[in-house]
């Protein structure tokens, strides 16, 4: 019988990571967790159970969650009130098959790999991240966790990226960079000059734009 899991969330991102795991194979989706919706509605082919507090009766229902909220801060606070309120709830990783994970690659818990996606040799990608399509993460690199990289981004290698960072869409970081946590890459940059915590950098070269604070909106 296979893996059960629950996902939280329901909204456009939470439709991606029900793909991904539908296409993996490896686990069967329970149903997804979402307060805003009534319970019983049909979202993408899964039914809507509840709230967080469907897991207080039916946590040894499940084998594990992924929380499928793409704000990587929101998503942090999601993650943190379940670890409080459910200890032993483990925390699910999704890989579509199309993806690319080489050897001594290693994904954490609750990550969601999408389709196309590359994490090259001897990459460390963090906890609940994600990598949208075609996101390329080049060898050695350090990818924190709470991190998104939104369709096509490309590191080279050995690039360390801080916590509750997001690279939008298209921007590439040359090897060997650090960003710093909570930052946000802007569509299309070109990183090639390191990048402090809390800032906003693009272009191309990317030039620091602003600073942002930890939970600042960025779509
Ligand atoms: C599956 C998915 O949907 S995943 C999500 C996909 N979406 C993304 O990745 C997009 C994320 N958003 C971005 O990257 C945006 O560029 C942001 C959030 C960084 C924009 O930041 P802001 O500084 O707030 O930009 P704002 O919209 O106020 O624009 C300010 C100026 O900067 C310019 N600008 C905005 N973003 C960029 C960019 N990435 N590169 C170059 N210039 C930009 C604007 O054109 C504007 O110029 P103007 O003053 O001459 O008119």
């Amino acid at each position: 019988m296979s893996k059960r899991i629950i996902i939280f969330g329901a909204g456009g991102h939470a439709k991606t990571v029900v793909d991904t795991v539908e296409k993996e194979g490896v686990y069967e989706i329970a149903g997804l967790l979402d307060q805003r919706l009534s319970i019983g509605e049909q979202v993408y082919g899964c039914t809507v159970l509840g709230s967080e507090d469907w897991l207080e009766s039916h946590a040894d229902t499940i084998d594990g969650a992924i929380v499928a909220i793409g704000d990587n801060w929101t998503r942090g606070l999601v993650v943190h009130s379940l670890k409080r309120r459910f200890p032993e709830l483990a925390f699910a990783t999704a890989i579509h098959p199309s993806a690319q994970i080489a050897r001594g690659a290693r994904i954490g818990a609750g990550s969601v790999i999408m389709a196309g996606a590359v994490v090259n040799s001897d990459a460390i990608i963090g906890e609940h991240d994600i990598l949208y399509p075609n996101t390329s993460v080049d060898h050695d690199s350090r990818i924190g966790s709470f991190v998104s990289f939104a369709p096509r981004c490309a590191t080279g290698g050995n690039v360390t990226i801080g916590d509750y960072t997001a690279i939008a869409i298209g921007a590439v970081l040359i090897h060997g960079r650090t960003v710093g946590d909570h930052c946000v890459i802007g569509a299309g940059a070109t990183v090639v000059s390191d990048v402090p915590a809390h800032t906003v950098a693009y272009g191309t070269p990317a030039r620091i734009i602003r600073s942002r604070a930890s939970g600042d909106r960025y779509l």
